[in-house]
């Protein structure tokens, strides 16, 4: 057993609450310090939206969440940490104080990284006890969800931190060289800045801009980034046609990023006036919650095409996914998970579709336990599933985490029948039962045939030993 770990994140405002909420739903400890006598409330609430959606992007069991505290003094809190995440408010002369701090009272082998998200560590680590200790790790809000984080510092160092990062979840980008704003805020500065001037020089309303990013290139680049992208936008030709043909735009009057406008109370009210018509219909809480929501939603649909920040979840789906029942001797457990946002229909529970998703995942698992695994398929054979008998027995909700208890009824020859059973983990209370039948089949003929080898051999045993079980309970009844 690998024993916990824990973090102490120094400032629990919006990121800090984020980082809280990434390592604790990761099953590390995590000590919270903040001189905000709301610290409590404000990390209470991150949390709450973490949990709704990030156990969400999972399809295997997720890690049991690590526990939250809260500390009297940021020395009590960094004390026995193994990383320390300073998130204090975006000023040299605070982070410079907090540093100190940390270093007087945490171990000399603890990582600190700093959620900065302009500093150098150059400039965070002057006066520094032990410079080399101290790295940024910039995260994007929210950080429970976002997986990218921009690594700045000592070599060494910030591979140690990567390696911690990768087990979380996250996607470390180590910075080849320290420069203000690192790589992704220089972006997001230069179209904050012609935004800025649009409005200003009345061009478009904060809608209007918001419009052409989530209905264009938003979407673009969530999922391809920017120079594949133009790569395409370059035809048949690629990239060398695409800058011949816009290079020269570079020197047209095409941005105003040379100059920044002044945020005089007019413009800052102009924005503000014009941000409250389109969003001051719901609370930040609310829109948190609907970003939350659409995140999980699309990094779900890129874990189908295993693409992008999908193909990063399915990589954590492989490293947290549970060994495969050995036990023939009792009923199997075949599946345990959380139900995802995507999942959920217009009367505000789990579709029926998806249930048939949640059995034919754990038909797979008997299938994998047999033998009947990704290399047997590909010589050829596997089983087809040639019915579903679905009970629908009570309604499952958004984040109900489930668990499938499987039978194996018959396993004779071509037939594999299977009844599993969909139960709620935290109240034991059972949600759907299916009655399934699989038939081995050849690939090549399309037709049954009986299984071979030593996938009959375990099919076989397999069958014997369930069927000397009591019919499960739900049968019965
Ligand atoms: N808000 C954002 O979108 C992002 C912010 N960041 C960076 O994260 C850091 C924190 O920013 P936010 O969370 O947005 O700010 P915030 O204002 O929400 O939170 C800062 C927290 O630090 C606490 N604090 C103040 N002095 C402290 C001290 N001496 N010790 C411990 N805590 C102290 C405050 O009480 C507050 O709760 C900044 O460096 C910022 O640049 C990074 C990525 C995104
Ligand atoms: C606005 N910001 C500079 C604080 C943004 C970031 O640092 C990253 C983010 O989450 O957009």
């Amino acid at each position: 057993m690998s024993e916990t770990k824990t973090a102490a994140i120094i400032g629990g405002g919006v990121i800090g609450g984020g980082w809280a909420a990434r390592f604790l739903l990761n099953g590390w400890d995590v000590v919270v310090s903040d001189p905000d006598p709301e610290v409590e409330r404000k990390v209470g609430e991150v949390l709450a939206n973490a949990r709704r959606s990030l156990p969400a992007l999972s399809d295997v069991t997720v890690p049991k969440e690590g526990k939250l505290r809260f500390a009297t003094s940021l020395a009590e809190a960094v004390a026995g940490a193994d990383w320390i995440q300073e998130s204090a408010p975006e000023r040299l002369d605070i982070k410079h104080k907090v540093f100190a701090e940390i270093q007087a009272h945490c171990r000399t082998d603890a990582l600190i990284g700093s959620s900065t998200s302009g500093f150098k560590p150059s400039e965070l680590q002057q006066g520094a006890a032990r410079p080399e200790q101290i790295f940024v790790a910039h995260p994007f809000n929210p950080v429970y969800l976002l997986p990218v984080i921009e690594l700045v510092g000592v070599q060494q160092t910030v591979e140690r931190a990567k390696e911690v990062l990768d087990g979380i979840g996250m996607k470390p980008l180590i910075v080849r060289k320290e420069i203000d704003a690192h790589i992704a805020d220089r972006f997001l500065e230069a179209v904050w800045r012609e935004a800025l001037w649009l409005i200003k020089d009345g061009i478009a309303t904060t809608q209007e801009i918001d419009d052409v990013i989530r209905f264009g290139f938003g979407m673009r680049w969530a999922q391809m980034g920017l120079f594949e992208t133009y790569r395409i936008a370059g035809g048949e030709a690629g990239m060398r046609h695409f800058i011949a043909q816009f290079g020269p735009c570079l020197s047209w009057p095409w941005t105003k990023l040379m100059d920044v406008p002044e945020l005089t109370a007019e413009l800052t009210d102009m924005i503000a006036d014009q941000s409250d018509a389109q969003s001051g219909m719901h609370s930040i809480r609310e829109l948190e919650r609907i970003r939350d929501d659409n995140l999980v939603a699309m990094m779900r649909a890129l874990k189908g095409r295993n693409w992008g920040a999908g193909e990063l979840l399915n990589a954590q789906d492989a490293r947290n996914k549970p060994p495969l029942p050995t036990a023939i001797d009792k009923p199997l457990e075949t599946l345990s998970r959380v139900i995802p946002i995507d999942w959920m229909d217009y009367n505000g529970h789990m579709n029926e579709s998806r249930y048939g998703q949640v059995f034919s995942d754990a038909g797979d698992v008997v299938m994998h336990m047999v033998g009947a695994d990704p290399d047997y398929i590909a010589s050829g054979l596997s089983y087809f599933t040639v019915s579903n008998e679905i009970s629908y027995i009570n309604e499952t909700h958004l984040g109900d985490v489930i668990h499938v208890r499987t039978q194996v009824l018959e396993a004779r020859g071509k037939k594999l029948r299977l009844y599993h059973e969909m139960i709620r983990t935290t109240d034991d209370e059972l949600l759907a039962t299916c009655n399934q039948l699989l038939l081995h089949v050849s690939l090549e003929t399309r037709r049954t045939c009986e299984p071979e080898g030593e996938v009959l051999e375990r099919i076989t045993a397999l069958g014997e030993a369930q069927s000397k079980l009591p019919k499960p309970a739900s049968m019965r009844d």
